[in-house]
Parts: C-alpha cells; sequence; structure tokens
C-alpha cells in the first residue's frame, strides 16, 4: 500500500475551512470535513484502495463503537477474543485505512493482528457516499456501526477535551454547534450515517447495519448476526462458549480492564494514550452533559434529517 507523498498544502488554500481548536482547521472536501492530516490518506484510500471481495470492512463515525466493534469483528473472524485482545489493543487489530494504512503515520498492514485472520477486517470513517466507487465494485463485506447523536457527541466532547493536543478549552456549546452544523471531522454526522443506512437497505447482504444501543441491549443476538452476515455463523459444536467468551471478551468492563488498553502508551499515529477509548460505554450519558435546550435542538435536527428520510432512530 502506497503513498505518493501528496502534501498538506496541496489542499490548504483551495478548500471551504473552518477553525476546528486551537490553530487548526477542518477542511471541507466532498461535502464533508476533514482534519488536514487526515486528507491525503483519504484522498489515497480513494485513489488506490481496491478491497478484496473476502475483506471485510468496519465503517463508522467516530465515537459510535467503533474500538468495540474492531474488537468483536476480530473475534468473531477469528473464533476466538480473549488471547489476542488481552495483549493488543483493538486499534492495533484492526487498522483503520485513512489513517493507519494509507495515512501520515503509516504502519504497514503486517504489524496489525488481523493480518493473520482468515478475512482481511479494516476499517474507516469515511463517509459511504466517498467510498462507494471503491467498495462497490470488488463486492467486499461492510459493517456499519451507529449510535444516537447526543452520546457521539458527548463521547466525542469528552474525547477531545482530553486530548492533550490542544491547550485551550473546548465548552460544550461550542461542540454542539459544530456537531449541528456537521462541522466535525468526516461530518455531518447525519449524512454518514444516512448514506450507510441507505445502502445497507439496498444491499443487505453486503452492508450490516447495527446501532451501539442495539448491540448493548443485547449484545448475544448481534453478534450472532453478525457471524451469519460475515458467513461464519455459530452453529458448530462447542461455539455457544466461544460465542460466549467473545461476548464477555468485548464488554466494556472486560476489554477496559486489559492492561494494554489501560495503558498510556500509544501507537505511532495517536497522540492519546490506548486508554482513551474507553471512557463509560454507556447509553444515555449525554443525560449528564446536556442542557434542554441542547437536547431540543439536537432532537430537532434528528427529526428533519433521520425522520424525514425514513430512519426512525436517535431521539431518546
Ligand atoms: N467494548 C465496548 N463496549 C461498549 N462501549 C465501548 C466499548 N469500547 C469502547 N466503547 C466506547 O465507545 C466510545 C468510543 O467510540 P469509538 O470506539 O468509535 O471511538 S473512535 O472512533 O475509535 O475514536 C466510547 O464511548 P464513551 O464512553 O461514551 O465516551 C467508549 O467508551
Amino acid at each position: 500500500m502506497e503513498n505518493n507523498g501528496d502534501s498538506n498544502e496541496d489542499y490548504d488554500s483551495s478548500l471551504p475551512a473552518e477553525k476546528w481548536r486551537g490553530d487548526e482547521k477542518l477542511f471541507q472536501w466532498k461535502g464533508f470535513w476533514f482534519r488536514l492530516q487526515y486528507l491525503p490518506g483519504t484522498r489515497q484510500v480513494l485513489d488506490n484502495f481496491k478491497p478484496l471481495p473476502s475483506d471485510v470492512i468496519l465503517a463508522s463515525f467516530p465515537k459510535t463503537g467503533t474500538t468495540w466493534l474492531k474488537a468483536l469483528l476480530y473475534s468473531i473472524i477469528n473464533r476466538s477474543s480473549r488471547v489476542c485482545l488481552r495483549t493488543t489493543h483493538p486499534h492495533m487489530l484492526v487498522p483503520t485505512l485513512e489513517v493507519q494504512l494509507y495515512g501520515t503515520h503509516q504502519e504497514s498492514f503486517s504489524t496489525f493482528a488481523s493480518t493473520r485472520s482468515p478475512a482481511r477486517i479494516l476499517a474507516t470513517h469515511l463517509p459511504h457516499q466517498l467510498l462507494a466507487d471503491t467498495v462497490k465494485p470488488s463486492d467486499c463485506r461492510m459493517v456499519y456501526v451507529t449510535r444516537n447523536p447526543k452520546d457521539t457527541l458527548t463521547s466525542f466532547w469528552q474525547f477531545v477535551l482530553k486530548s492533550r493536543s490542544y491547550e485551550e478549552p473546548w465548552p460544550l456549546e461550542v461542540a454542539v454547534e459544530k456537531f449541528c452544523r456537521g462541522v466535525v471531522p468526516f461530518g455531518p454526522y447525519y449524512d454518514h450515517v444516512l448514506g450507510f443506512w441507505k445502502e445497507s437497505l439496498e444491499r443487505p447482504e453486503k452492508v450490516f447495519f447495527v446501532t451501539y444501543e442495539e448491540l448493548k441491549d443485547d449484545t448475544r443476538t448481534h453478534v450472532k448476526r453478525l457471524a451469519d452476515f460475515l458467513g461464519c455463523p455459530f452453529t458448530g459444536d462447542g461455539d455457544e462458549e466461544v460465542l460466549e467468551e467473545i461476548v464477555i471478551g468485548c464488554s466494556f468492563e472486560e476489554l477496559s480492564n486489559y492492561e494494554v488498553n489501560k495503558s498510556s502508551e500509544h501507537s505511532q499515529w495517536m497522540k492519546l494514550p490506548f486508554s482513551s477509548f474507553f471512557r463509560k460505554g454507556d447509553v444515555g450519558d449525554h443525560r449528564n452533559y446536556l442542557s434542554n435546550e441542547m437536547v431540543e435542538r439536537i432532537d430537532t435536527i434528528t427529526g428533519e434529517k433521520f425522520h424525514q428520510s425514513g430512519f426512525i432512530y436517535g431521539i431518546n
């Protein structure tokens, strides 16, 4: 997988830009907002990545359950969880295409545990609107996870707040404002979710759509559905035990307690410790932070964007 050395400056002057945090801006490209450092990798993915028909691509908007799904997909496809998960952070099991394989912080694919999986597992935060021409011709499978907008925003705000890359405070009001206008990395959130939701309706055999809340509510059932979708159902002798081990081994409680996931270390590309991908893992945590006005504002947009498209989700 190559990087032709596209420089960040190529994008700087020509694209619409908005202040993000500190001195950093986000850039709007093809209808979505990007951190400058991920634009070259994104272009590389779209220009050069050719999925294999056997590939499994996990797609998600940030903070919607990516880390959990990385652990689950790896475990389902490899029929186990504990051994590898105890020693390897989920983000080092399954690489994110535009960041870890094609991006400015490249690590070779062989660094990742999923190299040794029966099927390659790759992740991306890129929206379907951009990825369609790359993934459709290959016939690969995609799994999309989403999460209700208020918890996604809350998780995101907390994550950015704790990032050591920024010195200045980041008031929740600012985060809400940006989220509602879609000006967040890989945003707008609503367009991102709807792109994959529509695709999952059109091609259910190739695009599996699941929500964080469904998974929390009944992990077992959805892990079974996932395994069916991936063509490796839990129907053999001893599979019930394996399924149980995977559900427990990938639960927030277990995963966040493995030493590697509590670690303050980070890989080449992450400025954040491995531990920062595990915060609370709850449904409804937004109630502890968002004001009534904020909730009302987000719910109104959710109604306009999701419900008017026929996707009844995201208000509760
Ligand atoms: N195993 C498991 N089960 C349930 N929830 C989990 C799990 N692992 C991580 N998390 C929670 O997911 C939130 C992080 O989202 P992402 O993994 O999508 O983040 S990222 O995009 O990879 O940066 C973040 O949510 P919040 O706790 O609400 O901030 C994590 O705590």
